[in-house]
């Protein structure tokens, strides 16, 4: 910097004359420094739960003490200095990127969520410019921008990370997160939304402390903060920069811009694409090709409310030709299409179909309409059709349906809202269907990066699919501004206002996208609690909960059930589209309940699940239960459960020890509970098959006993061994589903269907036909439809015993 520049900073520093020579000092080295403060407290990745824990809280202590510590002027840097520092990361990252790519492992990534973090919600319009002289590390600036110009290419960690200048040229390192369309993009990418000589407008930035070192930086939470100020912006009227002129080497024509887009647009590049389109609109506000193909990449990049503006923005302009119009046209029914409008996707097909004579190309978009229209209103589906296509392709195209629901105020609820039934509910009935706000499977994730991200609000680490979805959130609220209130209305925990009582929000209408200049505020600290109380962990009924493909989800509507761990509704998830169905009668006006923990034995693990989800104390009648057994019967059940009661320890172990496992566990279940004990359920089929294995009449006969003591266990109402039946015919009561039917599905189905091979190898076939029927009977009450879906549900249990020919002449 030179002498000028740094007394024109020391002078709107306030700093006098005599600190002048500290201020030079720092100037090479940083060396004035900020206050100290004691470093972090550092996570090891092997932590166990309870270190984990400790690990969090200290953290959490560490943060709220380092923001005790008063805002302080930060220390000045050498400008070209830090260039080159910059340089030299990138040239790191580079090197790191290369070799990564020829199989160097695995990058980890370490992250927080829960932590303070500020994003505006005042239009930059509204804001004061400040420069970094009026700046103190460790404040939000509020009221504020930071009009600033890129000085060095993009690095990335987690972050992408930049060195920034402001008007004086003073300069600080810039941190952005959650910016779209980065969380896994090239370099190039980056260099492309922020090229050296990008001018940003930072609303109300934080000027934070480092972890490591004293150089401050800024930091970027929310990209709805970061405006792009380019070429006749008011927010640069009057701006000099202290450092020259240094304008990226980018398009200056709308001609160009559309180029530069549609060479983006031909590379799936769709939010480049969309960036540059944005740009050559910044010049010519209605150039309809912009707008038109600015539509098709929104459509790509599921953006529908920015996709519909721009394509209703064409269809507004006079004398448009018919060519434009027509595109417009078909990407305003898709764009409707995309935002569940299916009786405005279907009208704007047909409109197009009517002046495309001949050209089937709506045909069947319209069909899609229909059947969407018909699943909305009926809440019926093609559960095998789809069941098949989730098998290939997680993400399913099916209408919402809400059943007899409704939300309603419930005080003693966080959160103060919950669901009751508006009719009375048998077993069965569907409740919902619903799609995700959005989901993400380990599938989706590239394998060589690993984010582990650490949640100081449930003190619990996620696993990446819940790193990764907050970013997905961020970006589909980022192109679809309407759909804001859909997440920003669900609980966030009792640190922020409590949320309307009435709950889907009122929809809006589409509101367009700007990405040069955002129209929406997306708070990241709210959306980050709101994830934490609010994220499902999504179980897919056609991997059978397999654990291999984990995944997490928003589901906004579903989120509005509260927990029970012995619930009256029960959930599981056909691709991405969630079920819910009433596990048995419910009266009108009565609250719905679902697990947020699944199929989980032990209490000591639903407690940790429950954990996650911000439930403090299950008051449920399972938990009431488990916790009258006493905590050294239930330390015990867990130890077995973790231990003992494991497929690979009961194929190892002999008949008589397998007896002894199922006595440990009964022992642990006092005698005056209820009928329900889960671990015990599983104890007694794992011996009911070791007794099967030996094929001898008797021990089949007492493999059956074993069974129906099982199916008791696990809450099935047993009418008979083979004997009284009610009146379906069937040898279980069908009034009511155990809670566990949903993340035990097959499992359940398939343990009918051994006990009624058993009974046909004892020859009796009468018996064998019920427990078939009872199987098909759980499939058709949980999944709906019957024999297609229930042979492909149960074919490879049915195979290896032998029976599924058998079951299939019987079916037909
Ligand atoms: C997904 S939200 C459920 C809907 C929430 N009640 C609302 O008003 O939006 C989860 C939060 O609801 C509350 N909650 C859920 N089940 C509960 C229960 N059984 N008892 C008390 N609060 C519960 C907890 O605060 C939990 O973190």
């Amino acid at each position: 910097m030179d002498p000028a520049m740094l007394a024109a900073f020391m002078a709107r520093m306030n700093l006098a004359p005599d600190q002048l020579l500290s201020m030079q000092g720092a100037l090479s080295s940083g060396s004035r420094g900020l206050t100290v403060r004691r470093p972090p407290p550092s996570f090891q990745h092997d932590m166990s739960a309870e270190e984990l824990t400790e690990f969090l809280e200290q953290y959490k202590q560490w943060f709220e003490e380092d923001r005790t510590i008063p805002a302080e002027p930060a220390p000045l840097f050498d400008r070209s200095l830090l260039i080159s520092e910059q340089h030299r990361r990138r040239a790191e990252v580079e090197r790191t990127l290369s070799q990564h790519g020829v199989g160097a492992g695995v990058l980890t990534f370490t992250t927080f969520v829960g932590l303070a973090k500020h994003s505006s919600q005042t239009p930059v319009q509204d804001l004061r410019p400040a420069r970094f002289a009026d700046m103190l590390v460790r404040q939000v600036h509020v009221g504020h921008y930071l009009l600033c110009r890129i000085i060095a290419p993009c690095s990335r960690m987690v972050a992408i990370q930049t060195m920034i200048e402001d008007v004086d040229g003073v300069a600080y390192d810039l941190s952005i997160y959650n910016f779209p369309s980065t969380s896994d993009c090239t370099l190039e990418h980056l260099d492309a939304l922020f090229p050296v000589g990008r001018i940003l407008a930072l609303r109300e930035p934080t000027f934070k402390a480092p972890m490591q070192g004293d150089r401050p930086l800024v930091r970027v939470d929310s990209p709805t903060d970061i405006s792009f100020a380019v070429a006749g912006s008011p927010l640069l009227d009057g701006v000099v920069w202290q450092t020259g002129a240094m304008l990226p080497r980018s398009p200056t024509t709308m001609d160009a811009w559309k180029q530069r887009g549609n060479n983006y647009f031909k590379a799936s590049h769709w939010f480049l694409a969309a960036f540059a389109y944005s740009q050559g609109l910044s010049l010519q506000p209605d150039a309809a090709v912009l707008l038109l193909n600015r539509a098709e990449a929104y459509l790509r990049l599921m953006y529908y409310s920015g996709a519909l503006c721009d394509a209703q923005r064409v269809l507004s302009i006079e004398g448009i030709p018919d060519a434009h119009a027509g595109k417009a046209l078909f990407r305003l029914a898709k764009a409707h299409y995309g935002r569940a409008e299916y009786a405005a996707a279907q009208k704007s097909f047909v409109r197009w179909k009517n002046t495309h004579a001949g050209d089937p190309a709506a045909d069947p978009w319209i069909e899609r309409c229909r059947a969407r229209e018909r699943e909305r209103s009926s809440g019926e589906y093609d559960w095998p059709s789809l069941y098949c296509t989730a098998r290939r392709n997680i993400r399913l195209d099916i209408a919402e349906y809400t059943g007899p629901v409704e939300v309603r105020t419930m005080s003693n609820r966080g959160g103060g809202r919950g669901v009751v039934a508006t009719k009375e509910l048998r077993a069965g009935d569907v409740l919902m269907v619903t799609k995700p706000f959005v989901s993400v499977y380990e599938s989706d994730l590239p394998k060589d990066k690993m984010i582990i991200s650490l949640d100081l609000i449930s003190k619990t680490m996620k696993d990446r699919t819940g790193a990764v979805s907050l970013e997905r959130i961020i970006d589909k609220i980022y192109g679809n501004p309407d759909l804001r209130d859909k997440v920003f209305h669900l609980y966030a925990g009792p640190d922020y206002m409590s949320p309307p009582s009435a709950y889907p929000p009122v929809s809006r209408d589409p509101v367009s996208v700007e990405p040069l200049n955002p129209k929406v505020d997306i708070d990241i600290a709210q959306l980050e609690a709101i994830c934490t109380y609010n994220n499902f962990e999504p179980y897919r009924l056609e991997t059978h909960g397999s654990g291999n493909d984990k995944a997490t989800g928003l589901y906004p509507l579903a989120s509005l059930f509260n927990h029970s761990c012995s619930p009256n509704a029960f959930w599981y998830c056909i691709g991405d589209v969630m079920i819910i169905r009433a596990t048995g009668l419910i009266p009108a006006g009565t609250e719905i309940t679902i697990s947020y923990c699944g199929g989980l034995e032990s209490y000591e693990d639903r407690q940790t699940a429950l954990k996650k989800h911000m439930v403090e104390h299950c008051t449920c009648s399972l938990c009431e239960q488990d916790r009258h057994d006493g905590e050294d019967r239930l330390r015990k059940r867990h130890q077995l459960q973790e231990e003992r009661v494991l497929p690979a320890v009961f194929s190892a172990v002999s008949l008589a020890e397998a007896r002894t496992i199922e006595k440990d566990v009964r022992e642990t279940y006092g005698r005056t509970r209820g009928p329900i004990r889960p671990l015990l359920a599983i104890a007694l089929h794992a011996v009911a098959e070791k007794l099967r294995a030996t094929g001898r009449p008797r021990q089949l006969r007492e493999a059956l006993q074993k069974d129906m003591e099982a199916f008791r266990c696990f809450g099935f109402e047993v009418l008979g061994q083979g004997g009284t039946q009610d009146s379906t015919g069937l040898p279980i009561g069908t009034a009511h589903l155990p809670a566990q039917a949903s993340s035990n599905l097959r499992g359940l189905g398939d343990m009918m269907l051994r006990v009624a091979a058993t009974y046909v190898e004892l020859g009796e076939e009468a018996n064998a036909v019920q427990w078939i029927k009872a199987a098909l009977w759980l499939t058709k009450t949980c999944v709906g439809d019957g024999k297609e879906l229930f042979l492909i549900l149960h074919e490879a249990a049915m195979k290896q015993v032998n029976i599924y020919d058998y079951v299939d002449r019987l079916l037909r």
